[in-house]
């Protein structure tokens, strides 16, 4: 398979929405250096409009961002230059390292081995690590999981290693299901983890989870929160991220609408991630 590699320039503080923004038009694998983003996406999918619409976004941030230079790489050589950019790091109370990393796990930390490939989720975001940190005080021993936009199963994975007693996780993106499944394996969590393809339609009827998690973005997320809320226990727990500090009220506003109760509010940088209640 062959991908188109971006070299974008952009000023520091306006990289995050970029990346917001361009992870949802498919890209992945996302290397932020000072005043530039390097960035993959694979060829087919990569329209000329898609061409259009990025340089309109670029244009639109103040001083302008701008294309360096585009070229196509073999899959082989795209996965060498992205496994040099991941390595080992503490999240809360976890390790999170891939597999090519032979670091020791420090003792008092849970163990999450994660080779991401093309699949958001290697814990270097803020909204992954929000997460991470959120989740040890809201998950309970036996709980059921629902995690929306898997990623890497990052998530999941995470919440069976804090007692959870099962995992279903879905995703769109069919690498992403891929990914998940070899990080399943690495884990060895594959008893209590059920992954699909799809969205929340995949959830299977009646399903009801003690905690939902979905680490996707506003407007996704105000789209399937109904159906979150149906999968949800009563009194159970929803994790949300993907969110910037700006979507707060919206999103805030809509969870009361549904008589969530807004537990908790974190923050990292410009990102935020709301615990919330039934
Ligand atoms: C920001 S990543 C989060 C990955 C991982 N859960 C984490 O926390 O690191 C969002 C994921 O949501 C998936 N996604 C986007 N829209 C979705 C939808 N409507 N239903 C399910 N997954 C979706 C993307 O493919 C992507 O893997």
């Amino acid at each position: 398979m062959k991908y188109i590699k971006l070299v974008i320039s952009l000023a520091d503080e306006y990289q995050e929405t970029l990346i917001a923004e361009l992870f949802d038009m498919g890209f992945d694998g996302f290397e932020q250096l000072e005043d530039q983003i390097i960035t993959y996406t694979a060829k087919e999918n990569f329209s000329v409009g898609d061409r259009e619409r990025m340089d309109q976004l670029l244009a639109g941030f103040p001083g302008k961002g701008f294309i360096e230079s585009e070229e196509i790489v073999a899959d082989q050589n795209w996965n060498e230059q992205w496994e040099e950019t991941i390595s080992a790091q503490t999240i809360g109370r976890f390790y999170v390292k891939p597999t090519w990393d032979n670091s020791t796990v420090p003792p008092d930390k849970i163990l999450l081995e994660i080779d991401p490939k093309m699949s958001f989720g290697t814990g270097y975001h803020e909204t992954t690590r929000l997460m991470l940190r959120l989740l040890p005080d809201v998950l309970e021993k036996g709980d059921h999981v629902i995690d929306a936009g898997t990623g890497t199963g990052i998530l999941s994975i995470a919440a069976i290693k804090l007692g959870a007693e099962s995992a279903f996780a879905f995703d769109i993106d069919e690498w992403s299901i891929n990914n998940t499944l070899e990080n399943i394996i690495l884990n060895g969590v594959g008893k209590k983890m059920i992954v699909r393809e799809g969205s929340s339609e995949v959830i299977p009827e009646g399903d009801q989870a003690d905690v939902i998690l979905a680490n996707i973005q506003k407007n996704i997320i105000m789209d399937l929160l109904p159906d979150f809320i149906d999968s949800l226990k009563e009194d159970g727990d929803i994790l949300l991220s993907g969110l910037l500090e700006e979507d707060k009220e919206e999103v805030v506003k809509k969870l009361q609408s549904r008589k969530l109760e807004i537990v908790d509010t974190r923050q990292e940088n410009e990102w935020i991630a709301i615990h919330a209640r039934r």
